[in-house]
């Protein structure tokens, strides 16, 4: 098999439909209950043979993303190079569409697609097995957006089932371009929530509705355990909130630890209608639309 001078590999973002948050555990990680969607918007890495290790950053966000060994990216492709015994050669460039410190998971698309990308490039012919074990050491959501479709996520959101999801659900994204930071949203919700001493469990009512693709009930059981610490955060993604309830949204909720609000619609003439009510209530910088399920990290 011929190894190539350059690979593309394109990974998803996610959206957290419901998110459980147990109490804090001792290594300062939080047991989680989540079910996370991958949706139609995408970074790209592409991995190019080089002489020696460097990164760069494309997209309206890139000057707000690490260009050095801090990037998720560049570390994934570390980790493969140490697993396989290689010297990491790679010049990797990324281009980004997922808004960084969203609560979308865009730098663990990067280190997903990375991973994928320099497996290839090297022809180290990892196995799946693998490949998720290093995901997992670089960022709890990093499995998943090498999955992809819908999935179940226990633990520190890193052990993956996947959910039987069918039907297509249009969603309008209200994204706001000073991110919030995960590790503040999850001390923050430590300050104001008692969760008490048990794991949280999956919504059974959700994953119910999305075997059924009952969209109105999917709609009613969206929900975030941090949405109460992402609020006091950033309060004014309230208002966000409340213009997508008013515009007739079959429900509405922050995604993961914040800021991006996920507004799902009937279809996807009424997710643009969603888009522009949410631009409309002025604190938004940026509104799209995307579709989930999609397939998790691939290569182009
Ligand atoms: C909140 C969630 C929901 O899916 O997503 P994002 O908002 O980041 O997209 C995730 O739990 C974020 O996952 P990820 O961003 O990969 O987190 P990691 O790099 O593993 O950890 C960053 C920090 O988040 C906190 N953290 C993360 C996961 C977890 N189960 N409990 C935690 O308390 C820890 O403070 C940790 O130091
Ligand atoms: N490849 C990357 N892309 C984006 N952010 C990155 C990357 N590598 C490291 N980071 C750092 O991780 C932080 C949050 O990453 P991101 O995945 O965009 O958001 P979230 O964790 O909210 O889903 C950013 O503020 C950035 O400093």
């Amino acid at each position: 098999m011929s190894i190539p001078d350059a690979v593309t590999v394109r990974a998803p973002g996610k959206l957290n439909l419901s998110l459980g948050v147990g109490r804090r555990r001792p290594d300062g990680f939080h047991p989680l209950a989540t079910v996370f969607q991958a949706v139609s918007v995408y970074e790209e890495v592409t991995a190019t043979a080089a002489d020696a290790m460097s990164l760069t950053v494309e997209g309206a966000d890139a000057d707000r993303v690490p260009t050095d060994e801090s990037n998720l990216a560049w570390r994934a492709a570390l980790l493969v190079a140490q697993d396989v015994g290689m010297e990491p050669l790679v010049r990797l460039h990324v281009r980004k569409r997922v808004p960084v410190a969203g609560g979308m998971a865009g730098g663990s698309a990067d280190a997903a697609a990375a991973l994928l990308a320099c497996d290839a490039l090297w022809g180290a012919g990892l196995s799946k097995d693998r490949l998720v074990e290093l995901a997992a050491e670089l960022g709890s959501d990093v499995p998943f957006v090498l999955l992809g479709h819908t999935a179940v996520g226990t633990q520190r959101g890193d052990l993956l089932s996947p959910a039987l999801c069918r039907g297509r659900y249009h969603w309008a994204l209200a994204t706001r371009r000073a991110g919030l930071s995960t590790a503040d949203v999850y001390r923050r919700f430590d300050e104001l929530v008692d969760p008490g001493t048990r794991d949280p469990e999956p919504d059974r009512d959700l994953l119910v509705a999305l075997r059924a693709a009952d969209l109105a009930a999917v709609g009613r059981c969206l929900g975030n355990d941090l949405q109460a610490a992402a609020l006091e955060l950033a309060p004014e993604l309230e208002r966000t909130l409340d213009a997508a309830t008013r515009a007739g949204a079959l429900g509405a909720v922050v995604t993961g630890s914040g800021p991006t609000v996920a507004a799902l619609g009937r279809s996807r003439r009424h997710a643009t209608e969603l888009a522009t009510a949410m631009r409309a209530a002025g604190e938004a910088d940026q509104t799209l639309t995307v579709v989930g399920p999609v397939a998790g990290a691939r290569a182009q």
